[in-house]
């Protein structure tokens, strides 16, 4: 059985005196691509500022490669392999394509076959074109294609998506897809939120659905494909 990247037992939260997560439970293993969905308001959001650092914990643990990285900085968490593709792309605007790569460049956990510049370049054609761009004059695709990029050049053993094709024209987020499909084929692991079920279907391993705060369902592509009474229940589509 492959390497646990992610694991999460038992997660609660709370902002304030208002539980918002209430006993998560959730496994990604090396070089999975798993997609987290649910309404709005349904908890993924929360579920990811605590993997990340931001929200802690009130009960629970989260392992990161190994690594109990509960209630952790998010610096640290980071430094330990995960990174995070925000919604709403956070570039440099006044920074060069590359130098929005390079200020990133890690390879802390001493990958043997690291993304590199020219391996991202290879991956993003449209980046390589636009290297020496600033970061404020690429159109909105090609700022989440760097946002993605750069999240890469950190190395990371889990890279998460928190609805990277939000906002973005059709064509584009088709583009985005595409992408992510190749770095699944690369071997990247990968946590997706999104809406997008019929893509996520293709690209995904396995999908977990939350509704108010709790895991109501998991389960792989075909699972989730033969049963269009989930979607309507817990996707509303
Ligand atoms: N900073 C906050 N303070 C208080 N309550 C919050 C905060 N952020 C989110 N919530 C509440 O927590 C619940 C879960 O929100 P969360 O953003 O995690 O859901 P989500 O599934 O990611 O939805 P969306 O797709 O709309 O972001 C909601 O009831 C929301 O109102």
């Amino acid at each position: 059985m492959s390497e646990t990247v992610l694991e999460v037992r038992g997660l609660e939260a709370a902002y304030g005196r208002s539980p918002v997560l209430f006993g998560l439970d959730l496994d990604v293993r090396q070089g999975e691509v798993r997609s987290l969905l649910g309404r709005n308001g349904m908890g993924k959001s929360s579920l990811i500022k605590c993997l990340v650092g931001w929200l802690k914990p009130a009960a629970g643990r989260i392992r990161l490669c190994g690594e109990d990285v509960t209630g952790w900085s998010p610096e640290r968490i980071a430094r330990q392999g995960l990174a995070l593709v925000p919604e709403g792309r956070q570039i440099f605007p006044n920074l060069s394509v590359e130098e929005n790569l390079v200020a990133f460049a890690a390879n802390r956990r001493g990958l043997p076959r690291p993304w590199t510049l020219a391996r991202v370049y290879e991956a993003f054609p449209r980046l390589a074109e636009r290297r020496h761009h600033g970061g404020a004059q690429l159109s909105g695709g090609e700022q989440q294609m760097l946002a993605i990029a750069r999240a890469l050049m950190t190395n990371p053993q889990l890279l998460i998506l928190d609805e990277a094709t939000e906002g973005l024209a059709p064509l584009v987020r088709e583009e985005i897809w595409r992408v992510l499909a190749e770095l699944r084929a690369q071997g990247q692991t990968i946590l997706v939120v999104d809406k997008y079920v019929q893509r996520l279907l293709r690209l995904g391993d396995a999908h977990h659905i939350m509704e108010r705060g709790r895991m109501v369902w998991q389960g792989d592509s075909a699972a989730l494909e033969a049963d269009p009474a989930l979607w309507q229940r817990y996707l509303g589509v």
